[in-house]
């Protein structure tokens, strides 16, 4: 599998007021390959997904996109990488139009992301079958779905438009435990089935073991350390990674007792 850069981050700052959230992040997702985001509450996470998705705006530095800056691109480059770059939400249900069925929530996404309107009944059963979900599931509204379907359907509605980068903020953190290793796995396979590069923001480090192949630690807005995962679990350098590694011990530990 390549390893070659598809999405990166340089350099980037953002400063709320007189706070500031990134303080010169740099980060490389690799083509077909998961970095992770760790941190706590409140070290940027967020921030740094909304920067790459082009939603805020960075007081210093950019996010290339196949080595295109995204904060230089012209309108019609915009919409080319909003084709190619797509969120999978924290709270699918909120993400979905309550008032809107599977299928007409499918309909409007693809139309703005231009896929040809004589193609939209067999990429949304194709989208629904990827995920695990029969085409029943495109007359169902969210309220009709469980909190893993909502998200197996966010999925689907993301990858319609064919993408090569899913951001992933928090996007098994409202589910269960058993929910979120579906979830999980049907990414896991996705990716190797579409080749996806996945950009992972999680605050769970297991969710990092799990998935990524690589990670990038943030702590108050900086970045502690980045790398291979197995080699940062394994042997971290920083005291602050030390100290997310001893709660997810303890998490594990509590889960198991
Ligand atoms: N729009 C904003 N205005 C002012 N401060 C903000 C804004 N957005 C984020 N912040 C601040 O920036 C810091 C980083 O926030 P961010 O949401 O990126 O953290 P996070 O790691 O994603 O946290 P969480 O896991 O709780 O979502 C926090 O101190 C937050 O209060």
């Amino acid at each position: 599998m390549s390893s070659n850069p598809i999405f990166y981050g340089s350099h980037i700052t953002k400063i709320f007021g007189d706070h500031t959230a990134l303080d010169d992040v740099s980060f490389t997702v690799r083509q077909g390959m998961t970095l992770g985001v760790v941190g706590e509450s409140g070290s940027g996470k967020s921030t740094l997904g909304k920067i790459s998705l082009r939603l805020l705006h960075p007081n210093n530095g950019d996010v290339y996109f196949q080595g295109y800056p995204i904060w230089g691109m012209t309108p019609t480059q915009i919409r080319e990488m909003r084709l190619h770059v797509q969120l999978i939400p924290q709270d699918p249900k909120n993400a979905l139009n309550p008032a809107k069925t599977v299928w007409q929530s499918l309909c409007f996404h693809m139309a703005a992301q231009k896929v040809e309107r004589r193609r939209w009944r067999d990429v949304a059963v194709d989208s629904l079958a990827k995920v695990a979900l029969g085409p029943e599931y495109l007359e169902a509204f969210p309220t009709e779905l469980s909190g893993g379907q909502a998200q197996r359907i966010a999925i689907a509605r993301a990858i319609s438009s064919r993408p090569d980068v899913l951001v992933c903020d928090e996007a098994v953190s409202s589910l269960d435990k058993s929910v979120q290793a579906q979830v999980l796995n049907v990414l896991c396979r996705l990716q190797q089935e579409m080749g996806l590069s996945l950009f992972f923001i999680t605050h769970d480090l297991n969710v990092v073991d799990y998935m990524c192949d690589d990670v990038l630690v943030l702590n108050n807005g900086h970045v502690v350390e980045s790398g291979n995962t197995r080699e940062i679990l394994d042997h971290p350098q920083d005291a602050y990674t030390r100290e997310l590694l001893t709660a997810k011990e303890g998490a594990i530990r509590e889960a198991e007792s």
